[in-house]
C-alpha cells in the first residue's frame, strides 16, 4: 500500500468514508476493496450487517481498526450527522432499489430515494465535505428510439439509443405507471445535488451504475431473503436455475440490458474516491456496453453457464414467458435498452471495464452454486416431505 499516487502522481493520503448502505451489494465489495488495497479508513452504516460480516470480524482481519459498523437507519437517527462530520468524504448508497418494488411499494421507494437522502445532501453541503450520490441510469427511461416506427432505420442509429449524461433526455411513462416512482426520485435528488453544487459550492460526484452485477447480490428467495420476494433478474434467475424450475421472461424477454461485473465498476468508484479534482462536479455512468443482451439472450446464457458450473443437464423447458402484470403487478413498465456512453468517465479517470458477460456469469454462478446449491436442495426436500 506504500506509495500509492493518483492519476496524477501525487501521493494518496488517508481519508475517512462514511458509507451509507455499507451493508449492501455494491457496499459489500467497495468495503472489500478499501480494506484490502487502500489505508482508508470506513465508517459502514446500515440496517443490516450480514453482507460485511466476514470483514467484521476481528478474530479473521487485520484492518479490524480501520472499519466501525454502525447499525443505523437513517431515516431517524440523529448520529447520522456526527458521522458526516467525522468523515472526509461520504458516499450514499442507502435505497430501495429492487423493480419489484416500485409500483407496489412507490411511498416507500419515493421516500428512500428521495426524502431519506436529503439530510445527507444537507449535511454535507452545511458541514463543507465530499459526497458521491449513488444515483442509477433508469434516470435515462427509455429511449428516444423506442418512441420511433418499428421499421424504423433511425432505431440503428446509436444517436437514438446511447445514453449520455449531458445530453440524453430523462424519459418516463405516465404516472400511474408507478414503476418510474424510483427513477422520477432519483433524477430529483440527482438535481438537488447538482444544485448544491452549483448554490452552495457542494463537492458531489454521482455515479449511475448500469446494471452491477457479481456475488452477494440481492437474496435468494426463501434461503436468505423472504420466499415471495422478488429480487433482481441475476437473482431471480439464479433462483430458478437452483430449484430446477423455468426460467421466467418478462413480457417475452424483448428488454435489453448491459451487464457489468461489480468488480470491474469498483475499480471505477476507487478512482472517483482516489481523484477528487477529477470526480467532482460530474455525473458518470459506469456500465460495460460491450455486455449488450436481451433478457432472453441472459437466461440463456445463464442457463448454458449454469449447466457447466454446477456439472448439471438443463431443464427440458429452460424457460417460460410471463406477463408484466401477473409477475410485478399492475404499474409496471420497462426501460427497452441501455447502452453507457463511456465518453466522460474515459476522459477523467481513464477507466475501461473488462470483464465480458459469460466470465462474469461462469465467476457469479459459481459463486451462487457453491454458496446455495446445498441450501435450496434441503429447503426442496422439506418442502416435499411437508
Ligand atoms: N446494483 C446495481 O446495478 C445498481 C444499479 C443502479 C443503481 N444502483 C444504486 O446503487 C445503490 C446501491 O445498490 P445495491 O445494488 O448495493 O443495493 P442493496 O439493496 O444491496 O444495498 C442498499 C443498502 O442500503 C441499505 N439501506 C436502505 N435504506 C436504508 C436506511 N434507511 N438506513 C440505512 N441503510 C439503508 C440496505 O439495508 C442495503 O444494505 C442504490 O442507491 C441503488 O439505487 C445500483
Ligand atoms: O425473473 C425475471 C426478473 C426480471 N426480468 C426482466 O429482466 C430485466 C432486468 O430486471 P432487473 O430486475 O435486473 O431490473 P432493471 O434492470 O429493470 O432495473 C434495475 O436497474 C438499475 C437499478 O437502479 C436497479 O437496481 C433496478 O432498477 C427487466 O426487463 C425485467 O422485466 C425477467 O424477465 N425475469
Amino acid at each position: 500500500m506504500a506509495g500509492r499516487v493518483d492519476l496524477d502522481g501525487n501521493p494518496i493520503k488517508q481519508i475517512t468514508i462514511c458509507m451509507i448502505g455499507a451493508g449492501g451489494f455494491i457496499g459489500s465489495h467497495l468495503c472489500e476493496k478499501l480494506l484490502s488495497e487502500t489505508p482508508h479508513k470506513v465508517l459502514a452504516v446500515d440496517v443490516y450487517s450480514d453482507k460485511i460480516k466476514h470483514l467484521l470480524e476481528p478474530a479473521t482481519v487485520t484492518w479490524a481498526d480501520r472499519i466501525q459498523f454502525h447499525r443505523i437507519n437513517i431515516k431517524n437517527d440523529s448520529r447520522l450527522e456526527g458521522l458526516i462530520k467525522m468523515a472526509d468524504l461520504t458516499i450514499n448508497l442507502a435505497a430501495i432499489c429492487t423493480p419489484a418494488d416500485y409500483n407496489t411499494r412507490p411511498l416507500d421507494t419515493i421516500y428512500s430515494n428521495f426524502i431519506d437522502a436529503l439530510p445527507v445532501v444537507k449535511y454535507c453541503s452545511e458541514n463543507g465535505k465530499r459526497l458521491i450520490h449513488f444515483s442509477t441510469c433508469e434516470v435515462y427511461g427509455k429511449t428516444i428510439g423506442a418512441f420511433l416506427p418499428e421499421d424504423s432505420p433511425l432505431r440503428q442509429d446509436p444517436a437514438y439509443y446511447v445514453l449520455k449524461e449531458d445530453t440524453s433526455p430523462c424519459i418516463f411513462g405516465p404516472i400511474e405507471k408507478q414503476r418510474w416512482s424510483y427513477a422520477c426520485a432519483k433524477q430529483l435528488i440527482e438535481r438537488l445535488v447538482y444544485a448544491e453544487g452549483a448554490e452552495n459550492g457542494l463537492e458531489f460526484t454521482i455515479v449511475r451504475p448500469f446494471n452491477w452485477i457479481g456475488p452477494r447480490m440481492d437474496f435468494i428467495p426463501g434461503i436468505d431473503g423472504p420466499s415471495e420476494g422478488v429480487p433482481r433478474v441475476l437473482a431471480c434467475f439464479s433462483n430458478n436455475l437452483l430449484r430446477r424450475e423455468p426460467l421466467k421472461l418478462v413480457d417475452g424477454g424483448e428488454s435489453q440490458r448491459t451487464f457489468i461485473y461489480i468488480k470491474d465498476a469498483i475499480e471505477a468508484v476507487l478512482l472517483m474516491i482516489e481523484n477528487p479534482a477529477r470526480a467532482n462536479g460530474h455525473i458518470f455512468n459506469v456500465g460495460n456496453p460491450n455486455n449488450e443482451v436481451t433478457v432472453r439472450q441472459l437466461a440463456e446464457m445463464m442457463t448454458k453457464v449454469y449447466s457447466k458450473v454446477s456439472g448439471e443437464s438443463s431443464i427440458e423447458t429452460p424457460t417460460i414467458d410471463v406477463s408484466s402484470k401477473e409477475f410485478y403487478g399492475e404499474g409496471y413498465d420497462d426501460s427497452d435498452k441501455r447502452i453507457p456512453d463511456m465518453t466522460i468517465i474515459n476522459r477523467q479517470l481513464g477507466w475501461n471495464p473488462k470483464t465480458s458477460l459469460w466470465d462474469l456469469l461462469e465467476s457469479t454462478l459459481t459463486y451462487q452454486h457453491r454458496t446455495y446449491a446445498e441450501a435450496v436442495k434441503q429447503a426442496m426436500s422439506k418442502t416435499t416431505a411437508n
